[in-house]
């Protein structure tokens, strides 16, 4: 008789086994989603619908929202789903705020936001506009209000969705068409990720905080150490950390290369969710409840880990950022390092290729490295815990003269408001710091806050690739408090030269007297809360009459590719570098091939192109293959633009040794194939086939990849169910959306056994719970055709 007695599982194994709405054969998993984060880059986007018939080619470019209007279909669960603006906004003074239409200059950015308004109001979703004081970096509001609870699943079309897994949430971003996906019908198709456990023991020095720690185990382990995993952070160093620690933790774990980043629930995170507005109430019999399952999930002593990293406090020291990637990192009392200290030709290539993109000469101190900027900002670090420690460092001193902008951006209304009440607002501007309002800002610079070519910025956000903060600017990783230190001497600066040390990440340490928690507010009335949420009194109801019958739409098929195959030996390409931050304001998803590879492809602010590229000669400017040498392709942003870019250039395929996941699904979801080849000879063979201009052959039915005279040059492997979905041209809401009996069953389940996650939005009390989705049998285009086998879950 088969026991009854579970495997031991670990913390992620239990949460995602609570979540499977249905599992295939082949390991796809519809897995439920318990809270959607919406933002307005890529919330607004559609992918193209193009019918399966290659004569009547049709592409129509819709919205995301505009999909399921005119697909009939409604947001699933308006009570589980919140949007907010935070990538695009300025961050200057609301004083004068009128509307966002008159708010926004830049007539893109202006574009996204009133289409993200449009949308939330039609689809009736709670929404923290830019006139409301808890709008704010939608990692950051998550949490400060109580909507990400413990083992829960969470996306956003946000890379760093990692963040909210410091809950012990499992959390996850998505691509654009899974937001589509999760919008109409609340579930996600997944596989299992593997298990990776770090474990960090010890006390952390003074000076240390844990961004250092998260920097030091990237440094460890590499962009790509955590491909295909969700990482457990466990260990006594974890343990002592806050809540806004552990959140600054799990939030690079996607810099680590990782699905997600976890950290097992315990007392501290049961303290920071005591009266959230949208954590179950206080002493409530579900809050009780609540509080006794969350105990429950931690990995069991002898659970499996696939890998096991260990970290020694000791061993970290404030650390920073020296090149183009979140794994270039050295202790600040380190020199650059040089090509020479690298054993392997990718990583001596891509140190070269770093220093020369950053200006910096081996061996120079890292001290000794004259800044122009700081930014103390971003999801990663511009909690109030963040502010705090950087405050502590600047009372009393002034930014040094050097410093042409230093800029404290808050990472939500609610945030800025804290600080103000605690006065820390005043010790920034009278040191000389620039103090604004509530956003991404120059973590991106999609907004107007960004670095000019050369300019060199301390930067407490997560990425330091080429470009990112703006382009030809130079970006140095650190903590607050490093940031803060190096403000004021004017250089990469060792803040424990300078402060009275302090473990900013320790529980409890603030020294700076700290008022009554502001993120605890709630709106007092329905009109309160409609004003506050800028939504017309009649628009917090109920269903339309709408059909909710969801006909699919078709995907281009993919069966056999012939075509050039461009190579390139980059290692860690990010989907920053395949398209800059400037191109995704678009809420199109077509006419994104100009754009592709565009600061490597183009002279610095102009339309000439560098002959040296490859995509500039002939005769790859055909191309319809990528061959990647370098590992880790499309690493960083969940920004599905990448893939549109590509595409839109004609490229369908992509050959590398491994990808970024969050990349490589999202190719999928566009009909492109991302093939995975290990074998590195292998691999050089396929690129020396390419170098010489000779068509290559991929044969998605038969797996293989051949020469132009049919030779074949290798077979690799694919998923039997993403296989299916590309040969037939499927579209997966449509197949979800055939399983609504099972989505059901779990929803049912979940309100018996989790009913805290019901009707968690602020206007729950207005609705009456799930909007049902009916069955479409047969998968069909939006123009009715229906498009190959239907496939049951
Ligand atoms: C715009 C968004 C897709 C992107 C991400 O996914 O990370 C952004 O937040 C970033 O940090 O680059
Ligand atoms: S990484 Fe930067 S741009 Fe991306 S969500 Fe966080 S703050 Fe915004």
């Amino acid at each position: 008789m088969p026991s009854a007695v579970k495997p031991p599982r670990t913390l992620y194994d239990k949460v995602f086994e609570d979540h499977i709405v249905d599992e295939k054969d082949d390991g796809t998993i519809l897995l439920y989603i318990d809270r959607h984060l919406v933002h307005e880059v890529t919330s607004p986007v559609r992918m193209s619908r193009v019918a399966p018939n290659p004569i009547m080619m049709l592409t129509i470019h819709q919205q995301a929202f505009e999909g399921l209007r005119n697909a009939g279909r409604k947001v699933r669960r308006p009570d589980c789903t919140l949007a907010t603006v935070d990538h695009n906004i300025p961050t200057v003074s609301r004083k004068n705020l009128t509307t966002t239409e008159k708010f926004i200059d830049e007539v893109d950015s202006r574009t996204q936001c009133m289409t993200l308004e449009d949308n939330v109001k039609a689809f009736d979703l709670t929404y923290f506009g830019l006139d409301d004081k808890r709008q704010g970096i939608v990692h950051i509001i998550g949490p400060e209000q109580g909507f990400t609870l413990p083992g829960t699943t969470v996306v956003c079309g946000d890379s760093h969705t990692s963040t909210h897994g410091a809950f012990g949430s499992i959390a996850q971003g998505i691509g654009t068409s899974e937001v589509e996906h999760v919008l109409a019908t609340q579930t996600l198709i997944t596989r299992r990720n593997k298990n990776m456990k770090v474990q960090v023991d010890g006390e952390l020095a003074p000076g240390v905080s844990s961004k250092d720690v998260i920097l030091h185990i990237i440094g460890v382990i590499g962009t790509a150490g955590g491909t295909g995993c969700t990482i457990e952070f466990c260990g006594s160093a974890i343990r002592t950390l806050s809540m806004e620690a552990r959140m600054s933790i799990c939030n690079m774990s996607i810099e680590a290369g990782a699905r997600a980043g976890m950290i097992a629930p315990d007392q501290t995170t049961i303290d920071y969710l005591k009266g959230r507005p949208l954590a179950p109430k206080e002493d409530s019999s579900e809050w009780k409840k609540a509080v006794k399952y969350w105990l429950t999930l931690n990995s069991d002593p002898d659970a499996k880990w696939d890998h096991e990293v260990y970290i020694d406090c000791k061993d970290i020291a404030p650390t920073v950022s020296w090149g183009t990637s979140p794994q270039d990192v050295i202790p600040i009392t380190g020199n650059v390092p040089s090509p020479d200290d690298f054993q392997d030709e990718v990583k001596k290539n891509a140190c070269k290729r770093a220093l020369e993109y950053m200006g910096l000469t081996a061996g120079t101190p890292m001290q000794d490295i004259v800044l122009d900027k700081i930014f103390i900002g971003s999801c990663t670090n511009a909690r109030i815990e963040d502010l705090r420690a950087a405050a502590r460092v600047v009372e009393g001193k002034k930014v040094a003269s050097n410093i042409k902008h230093a800029m404290i951006v808050p990472g939500s209304g609610l945030v800025k408001k804290q600080a103000e009440s605690e006065g820390l607002d005043k010790i920034f501007t009278s040191a000389g710091f620039d103090w604004r309002e509530a956003g991404c800002s120059m973590c991106l610079g999609m907004n107007p806050d960004i670095l000019s070519p050369g300019e060199r910025c301390a930067s407490t956000s997560n990425r330091n690739f080429e470009g990112r903060q703006g382009a030809g600017g130079r970006t140095h990783l650190m903590s607050p408090v490093m940031a803060a230190a190096a403000a004021i001497v004017g250089n990469l600066a060792d803040v424990r030269k300078l402060a009275p040390p302090s473990t900013s990440a320790a529980k409890g340490s603030p020294k700076i007297e700290v008022q009554a928690d502001v993120h605890m507010e709630e709106p007092n009335s329905d009109d309160d809360l409609e004003n506050s949420l800028d939504l017309p009194a009649d628009s917090v109801s109920h269903p339309s009459s709408t059909s909710t019958q969801g006909a699919s739409a078709g995907m281009p098929k993919f069966e056999t590719l012939r075509g050039y195959a461009a190579p390139i030996s980059i290692a860690n390409i990010d989907t920053d570098a395949i398209i800059p931050k400037q191109f995704l304001k678009t809420i199109k998803r077509s006419g994104l091939g100009s754009a592709l590879f565009h600061a490597w492809r183009y002279e610095a602010g102009s339309d000439a192109e560098k002959k040296d590229f490859i995509l500039n000669q002939e005769p790859f400017r055909q191309s319809k293959i990528l061959v990647c040498t370098g590992p880790n392709f499309g690493c960083g942003s969940s920004r599905e633009h990448a893939p549109w870019a590509l595409l839109d250039f004609g490229i369908k395929c992509v050959i590398a040794p491994s990808y970024g996941d969050i990349f490589f699904n999202n190719t999928f979801k566009n009909g492109m194939l991302p093939i995975r080849i290990d074998d590195q000879a292998t691999l050089e063979k396929i690129a020396e086939v390419a170098k010489s201009g000779k068509e290559i052959e991929v044969d998605l039915p038969n797996q293989t990849i051949r020469d132009a005279d049919g030779n074949e040059l290798s077979k690799f492997d694919v998923e039997e169910f993403r296989k299916h979905c590309l040969i037939n041209g499927l579209d997966d809401i449509g197949l979800t959306m055939s399983s609504e009996e099972h989505i059901q069953k779990h929803e049912a389940r979940r309100t018996r056994e989790w009913p805290w996650l019901d009707g968690s939005g602020y206007l729950a009390r207005h609705r009456k719970g799930p909007v049902k989705i009916e069955a479409a049998a047969v998968p069909k285009t939006n123009r009715g055709e229906v498009v190959g086998e239907p496939l049951e879950w």
